[in-house]
C-alpha cells in the first residue's frame, strides 16, 4: 500500500514552525554577562554610581513623604496604620533582587511608616 496512490486520504500538511525549538522564543535572556572595567574607566564609572545615589536619595526622600502623607490620612480617618496587601504588593516588585531586594523593600516601607509604624 502506498500513500501516493490517488484515492489515499490527503494528509494535512505540517505547518513549518518558527517557534518549535525546546527554547521558548520569549525567553528571559537573564543579565548581560559582566566584563571587568579598565582601571581608566573607574573615575568615570564612579561618577556614574554618584549620580545614581544622588537620585536615588532623592527619590527615596520623595517616596518617603508620600507614604507618610498617605499614613497621616488613614490614620486620622480612624484607619489602619498597615496596609498588608499594599505592602506585598511593594515587596513583589523587589522580587527581581532576591533576598536583599526584600530587604530593600522593607526599608522603604519602614522608612514611609515613620514614627507612625511604632517599631523604629
Ligand atoms: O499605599 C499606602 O496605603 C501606604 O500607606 C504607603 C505604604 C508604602 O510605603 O508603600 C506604607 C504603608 C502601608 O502599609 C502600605 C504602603
Amino acid at each position: 500500500m502506498s500513500a501516493a496512490t490517488s484515492d489515499s486520504t490527503p494528509t494535512t500538511p505540517t505547518t513549518p514552525t518558527t517557534d518549535d525549538d525546546d527554547a521558548p522564543v520569549d525567553a528571559d535572556p537573564g543579565p548581560p554577562a559582566l566584563t571587568p572595567a579598565s582601571s581608566e574607566e573607574i573615575p568615570e564609572l564612579r561618577e556614574e554610581i554618584d549620580a545614581i545615589d544622588a537620585e536615588l536619595l532623592r527619590l527615596i526622600q520623595r517616596r518617603t513623604e508620600i507614604s507618610q502623607r498617605i499614613g497621616l490620612t488613614r490614620m486620622a480617618a480612624g484607619g489602619p496604620r498597615i496596609v498588608y496587601n499594599r505592602e506585598m504588593q511593594v515587596l513583589a516588585r523587589f522580587r527581581d533582587l532576591g533576598a536583599e531586594g526584600r530587604e530593600l523593600g522593607m526599608l522603604l516601607l519602614r522608612l514611609g511608616r515613620g514614627r507612625l509604624g511604632g517599631r523604629r
